[in-house]
C-alpha cells in the first residue's frame, strides 16, 4: 500500500491509472477506522480495480466549540487496517496542502444543509461539501462509498455530484452496528462505560418509530411521539432532534405513505450521536 500525502502526487497517480483504463474506487474518512469503515472499504474493493482511502480530519467542518483537537488520530492502526483490506493508496493530505493561503472557495448546498444536522452544526455541511469536492478533484474516483449512518451527508454529496456534474457513482452502504444496535462511530470512544450502556437508546427510539409505522401508524406527529417516549425513559440522553422525513427531500412528513426516514441525534454528556432508519410501509395487501 502506498501512503501519499501531497495532493499533486495523488492527482498524478490517478491520472496515470485512468490512462491505463483502471477504475478507481474511493472511501473518504476522517480516520479512527472501525468495522463500519472496514465494511465500506470491502464494498468499494468489489467495485473497482484500484482503491483509495483518504484520512483527513477536515477542520472546516468542525465548529470552534467542537472536538477537532481531541478527534482520535490512531494513524498506525488505521494504516494497518487499510493494508489488511487491500487498499492501494492511503491518501493523507496535510491541512496546509488542502487549504493553502488564499484558499477562498466554499461549496454550499442550502436546501439540504438547512435542516437537522445543518441546524445543529451550522457550518458543517459547507465544510463537508467543499472538502469532498476537493478530494474528488484529487482522487478522480469512478465510484465513491459513503455510509448511511450519515444519511444527510450522503444526500448532500449526491446533490453536489449531480449539480456539479462530477461524474462519480455514489454508493451508500448500510449502517454497521454493535450487537446492541448502537451505530458504530469514531466518536463512541468518548463514551464512559455508563454512557456507553445507555447509548443504544437512540436506535431503540428509531426502531420503536419504525415498528409503529409497520403496525399501521401514518401520522408523522404520532410516530414522533412514539420515538420521543422511548427517549424520555433515559433523562441522561438529551434530544437534539427526532424527525419523520421523506427520504428523498429530508422534509418532515405529516403523513407517511410508502417510505420514510426516521432521523435522530442525541447528546449523552459531551458526546453527540446520530442515527437513522429507513422504513417501508407494508403494501396494502400485506397490511391485512
Ligand atoms: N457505523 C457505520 N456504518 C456505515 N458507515 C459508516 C459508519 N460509521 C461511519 N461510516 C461512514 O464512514 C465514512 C467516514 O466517516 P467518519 O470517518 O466520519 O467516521 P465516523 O465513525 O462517522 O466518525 P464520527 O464519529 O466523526 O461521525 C462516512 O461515509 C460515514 O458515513
Ligand atoms: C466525508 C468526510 C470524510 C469529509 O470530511 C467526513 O464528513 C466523514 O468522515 O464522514
Ligand atoms: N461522520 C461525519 C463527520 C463529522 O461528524 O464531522
Amino acid at each position: 500500500m502506498r501512503i501519499i500525502r501531497p495532493p499533486k502526487t495523488m492527482a498524478a497517480w490517478s491520472q496515470r491509472l485512468h490512462r491505463e483504463g483502471v477504475t478507481i474506487g474511493f472511501v473518504p474518512t476522517m480516520g479512527a477506522l472501525h468495522d463500519g469503515h472496514r465494511a465500506l472499504i470491502r464494498a468499494a474493493r468489489l467495485q473497482c480495480d484500484a482503491l483509495v482511502v483518504s484520512i483527513f480530519v477536515n477542520p472546516t467542518q468542525f465548529a470552534p466549540t467542537e472536538d477537532l483537537a481531541k478527534y482520535p488520530r490512531p494513524i498506525a492502526k488505521d494504516r494497518a487496517l487499510c493494508r489488511a483490506e487491500g487498499v492501494d493508496v492511503c491518501f493523507e493530505p496535510g491541512v496546509t496542502a488542502m487549504y493553502p493561503e488564499g484558499f477562498d472557495t466554499v461549496v454550499t448546498v442550502p436546501g439540504i444543509a438547512r435542516r437537522w444536522e445543518g441546524e445543529s452544526r451550522p457550518h458543517h455541511f459547507a465544510g463537508v461539501a467543499t472538502v469532498v469536492t476537493k478530494l474528488f478533484g484529487m482522487v478522480r474516483p469512478d465510484i465513491a462509498v459513503f455510509g448511511q449512518k450519515d444519511f444527510q451527508q450522503a444526500a448532500l454529496v449526491q446533490r453536489v455530484i449531480d449539480d456539479l456534474s462530477l461524474g462519480v457513482k455514489l454508493i451508500v452502504y448500510p449502517t454497521v452496528r454493535e450487537q446492541d444496535g448502537l451505530a458504530m462511530s469514531s466518536r463512541n470512544v468518548y463514551l464512559s462505560a455508563t454512557e456507553r450502556a445507555l447509548a443504544p437508546i437512540l436506535n431503540k427510539s428509531l426502531q420503536a418509530g419504525a415498528a409503529a409505522i409497520k403496525d399501521g401508524a401514518t401520522a408523522g406527529r404520532k410516530i414522533h411521539a412514539v420515538m420521543t417516549q422511548v427517549l424520555r425513559r433515559e433523562p441522561a440522553a438529551a434530544v437534539d432532534y427526532l424527525a419523520v422525513c421523506d427520504p428523498d427531500t429530508l422534509t418532515p412528513l405529516e403523513s407517511v405513505r410508502d417510505r420514510a426516514i426516521l432521523l435522530g441525534a442525541i447528546r449523552i454528556g459531551h458526546v453527540r450521536l446520530i442515527d437513522n432508519v429507513v422504513v417501508r410501509r407494508p403494501a396494502k395487501r400485506e397490511r391485512r
